[in-house]
């Protein structure tokens, strides 16, 4: 099917999946879920190119999680160009406003207007090129961002599913529910739903503990027909990995952020964490997770072609 024509379709025309991933709640794990998939979709076959761009305007963690933490945006005759994780191999394309502030922790504090801007420049100035996939990682809720994101990729809409992450506890649940009702308000095909810190791996022999409750994810998403994508235990050496990226290497290789690093050529701290990353047992977890986004993605389900917003 022909795409009506606007910055944002030529943009992404050559993207072939966009998967936005959402919670009801803050702090359940999003963007580290948001992180997981991109570096296992990216994992997943040495020709798979991956795009993550994040949308949580007001606290991208995004470049933190991927050990890009004083890396600077370059601004191309044709666009922004994203900056890569994984060094010259350039399959691992990033986008946060985090590489827009001038100092790491700087916050943002922008009106509504203001961010919906910003997210229009997302889509389309980003010179993502071929992607197979593109994450969006969302703010917690269903804010105004949502409402842009989807608004602004109402052409390119037959190509949008989106991921939901919940914890097992039941106020996070309820939140969870609202993020259903919202994608259900707006036809926006849900892949399925994870349920993140859900039981706890030991440090010293990798069991799994269910210190908290678990299940409440797994039991939602029967209720409500979803699929469930499966369950992330608590996992120290993840967090240990994903936080204490400080982009070290990063920054210095890349200069400030006024004057943007050649980030394809650098391989920096962000390589090595994948190569590590690609160690833990969460991503090994993980793997089963991609098997049943992966087998969402190709079944024939019927693909709304516009967004009622
Ligand atoms: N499975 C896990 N095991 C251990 N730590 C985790 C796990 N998932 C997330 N975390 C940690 O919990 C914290 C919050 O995670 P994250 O930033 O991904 O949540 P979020 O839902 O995106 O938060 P926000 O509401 O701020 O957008 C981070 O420090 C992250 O490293
Ligand atoms: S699960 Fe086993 S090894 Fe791990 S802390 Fe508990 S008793 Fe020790």
């Amino acid at each position: 099917m022909a795409l009506s024509e606007t910055p944002v379709s030529r943009r992404l025309q050559s993207v072939k999946h966009i998967i936005i991933v959402l919670s009801g709640k803050g702090g359940v794990g999003k963007s580290s879920v948001s992180t997981q998939l991109a570096l296992n979709l990216y994992r997943s076959s040495p020709t798979t190119r991956v795009g993550i761009l994040d949308v949580d305007l007001t606290g991208p963690s995004i470049p933190r999680m991927l050990g890009l933490d004083g890396h600077g945006v370059h601004q191309s005759s044709d666009g922004w160009v994203p900056v890569y994780a994984d060094g010259v191999d350039a399959r691992l394309a990033c986008m946060s406003v985090g590489f827009l502030l001038k100092k790491k922790g700087d916050s943002v504090v922008w009106r509504g207007p203001k961010k919906n801007g910003m997210i229009k420049q997302f889509l389309s100035d980003v010179r993502w090129g071929e992607l197979d996939y593109l994450v969006i990682d969302t703010p917690p809720g269903t804010s105004d961002e949502h409402l842009s994101l989807l608004e602004h990729m109402a052409p390119v809409h037959s190509r949008l599913s989106s991921v939901i992450v919940t914890t097992p506890q039941a106020v996070a649940l309820m939140d969870a529910m609202k993020c259903l009702s919202f994608t259900r308000a707006v036809n926006l095909p849900v892949l399925g739903l994870i349920e993140n810190m859900s039981g706890y791996v030991c440090p010293c022999c990798g069991e799994i503990s269910n210190v908290f409750s678990t299940g409440g994810g797994e039991e939602m998403a029967r209720r409500e027909g979803l699929k469930f994508l499966g369950s992330l235990p608590v996992d120290t050496e993840l967090v240990s990995l994903l936080d204490a990226s400080d982009g070290t290497e990063a920054a210095s290789s890349a200069g400030s952020s006024s004057e943007p690093s050649n980030a394809a050529a650098e391989p920096a701290e962000s390589f090595q964490l994948l190569q590590r990353y690609s160690k833990t047992s969460s991503a090994n977890l993980f793997k089963n997770i991609l098997e049943r986004v992966a087998a969402s993605l190709s079944q024939d389900t019927e693909v709304p072609t516009s967004a009622r917003i």
